[in-house]
């Protein structure tokens, strides 16, 4: 691929940068799967599932969007409710002490395409940001140990800090490009999931490649993915 094109890269952190997302789908089928064990008349949670409502989405948003698409309603309650409160907050919660139990007890390593891929941009002196939905962005980019190549991480607490909507809305991109002095023009996008090409089209980038680690690329595509790669050491 021809960099010149481009003064930023703008980089998804999970299935992306590291095999987290993964981890994060298995996390988000343990707690879903039990959960829905306890309604009537539900259908078991399914991979299809996660890729279309919950993949890319910050946290809580994941659970409305779910849980709305079975018709099911439950109490918003507070992030700071317990994992075994049956409110949005309280399966959001549930989920992500399975996901960081996973994460301390194996800990994690890039993908080594995209080791390769951001060691050769850093060399080129193209910008770099981290753009995540996931609040624990940061301990997964020191525990893979590339925390040092982005100066920018617009994690999922950052976004909330600014009061930024989450993927699909563009604004926690267009917010990374701003923070590297990029114009969205000049800006890549990399992304795995639907929310995030999608977020990706809407803020009109210069160009965003789909990582298919599974959401298929014709689905990368018609949600706004110009591109399809299987690993980033394609666009080396
Ligand atoms: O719950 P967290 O760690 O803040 O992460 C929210 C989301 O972050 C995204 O990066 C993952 O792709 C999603 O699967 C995850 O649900």
């Amino acid at each position: 691929m021809d960099w010149s094109n481009y003064d930023a890269a703008l980089f998804d952190l999970d299935g992306v940068l590291t095999p987290t997302a993964e981890v994060h789908m298995r996390a988000w089928a343990e707690m879903f799967t039990e959960f829905l064990e306890g309604e009537d008349g539900q259908a078991p949670y399914t991979d299809d599932d996660y890729f279309r409502y919950v993949d890319g989405k910050p946290r809580y948003d994941g659970v409305r969007s779910f849980l709305e698409s079975r018709g099911i309603e439950l109490p918003e309650g507070d992030p700071s409710d317990a994992p075994t409160e049956r409110t949005v907050c309280g399966l959001g919660n549930r989920k992500d002490a399975a996901f960081k139990k996973v994460l301390e007890r194996d800990g994690v390593d890039p993908y080594p395409g995209s080791r390769r891929l951001i060691e050769s941009l850093r060399d080129r002196g193209v910008s770099m940001a981290v753009v995540s939905s996931s609040r624990n962005a940061p301990d997964v980019l020191d525990a893979a140990g590339i925390a040092d190549f982005f100066p920018v991480v617009v994690s999922g607490a950052v976004a909330e800090d600014r009061h930024l909507a989450g993927k699909p809305a563009p604004d926690t991109f267009l917010f990374a490009a701003q923070q590297v002095q990029s114009e969205p023009s000049r800006a890549v996008v990399l992304e795995d999931a639907l929310s995030g090409v999608a977020a990706g089209r809407a803020g009109r980038f210069g160009l965003v490649v789909g990582v298919d680690r599974g959401a298929g690329g014709e689905a990368l595509t018609e949600n706004g993915a110009d591109t399809v790669v299987g690993d980033l050491e394609e666009l080396l």
